[in-house]
């Protein structure tokens, strides 16, 4: 299923949040989202998983306007995993990943809980399923949240900082399980070499607009990052696999010109 995101514009409190933005995830592509602290990804994000309805633009699923479609006709396409969620009652990991079935309970209720534990072995969170889900720790939460999601069979699954408090194992095993259950994802990354390993295109937003996009490598070029992150990036290859990988130093914040003399 293709994400569109056609001219997409976001305001709260009077002011344009991010502008204009186009985005486009094709069928089982894997399309990051990066750009610095603020510049409007999980704004965009929470358009396209229905959390938010943008001022102007659409956004579409195989064409069909994904804000007028039914929730529920929504939610049997299209998962979404929250930068945060507000999680208020102490359901238990099994009863918040069952959850992710509600969408589909019509249809596919006999298999349920193969699905579910299906999805709680995948993310690791199984050994955990009869434990209370507001005392884990904020990488199993993320875990558990990624396995209500995976359990919901989503056509599309919009991530927001899918990789957040998980420890370097998980956040690589993380993002290929992602990739390997094959749906069509939109995620924003901050690392920008994992995003460069697992996205088949970029787009670079700054300021609320899309400033570049395109594979991850003709993306990800130093003028670019200096302009955008204000860091100095260097090139390295791994030295057995050949892929490069970056390396990063701050660049001193840009000074105000010395003022001349009257
Ligand atoms: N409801 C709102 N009202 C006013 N400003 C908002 C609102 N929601 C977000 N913003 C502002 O919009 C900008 C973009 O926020 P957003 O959360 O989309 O950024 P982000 O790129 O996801 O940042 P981060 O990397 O820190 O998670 C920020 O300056 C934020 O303060």
């Amino acid at each position: 299923m293709r994400l569109e995101l056609d001219h997409v514009t976001v305001e709260a409190a009077g002011t344009r949040l991010v502008e204009d933005i186009h985005v486009n995830v094709g069928k089982g592509q894997f399309v990051g989202l990066v750009g610095p602290n603020g510049s409007g990804k999980s704004t965009l994000l929470r358009c396209a998983y229905r959390a938010l309805r943008p001022a102007a633009g659409t956004v579409r699923l195989d064409g069909d306007d994904l804000h007028t479609m039914k929730p529920r006709a929504a939610a049997r396409v299209l998962a979404a995993l929250p930068q945060e969620t507000n999680a208020e009652f102490d359901f238990t990991v099994a009863e918040v990943v069952a959850m992710g079935r509600l969408p589909h309970r019509e249809r596919t209720a006999a298999g349920d809980r193969e699905i579910c534990d299906r999805a709680m072995a995948r993310t690791g969170v199984d050994h955990l399923a009869e434990r209370g889900f507001l005392a884990l720790s904020g990488g199993e939460k993320q875990r558990v949240l990624l396995a209500r999601a995976l359990a919901q069979e989503p056509q599309v699954l919009v991530l927001d900082e899918p990789t957040n408090h998980l420890d370097i194992a998980h956040q690589l095993d993380v993002l290929s399980l992602v990739r390997d259950s094959g749906p069509t994802v939109l995620a924003a990354l901050h690392d920008l070499n994992l995003a460069a390993a697992h996205c088949d295109v970029l787009y670079v937003i700054a300021a609320g607009r899309i400033v570049a996009s395109g594979p991850p490598h003709d993306v990800l070029e130093p003028e670019l990052l200096a302009e955008v992150f204000g860091v100095r990036a260097h090139p390295v290859r791994h030295p057995e696999t050949g892929a490069v990988q970056l390396l990063f130093d701050l660049l001193p914040p840009a000074r105000k010109p010395l003022p001349t003399a009257p």
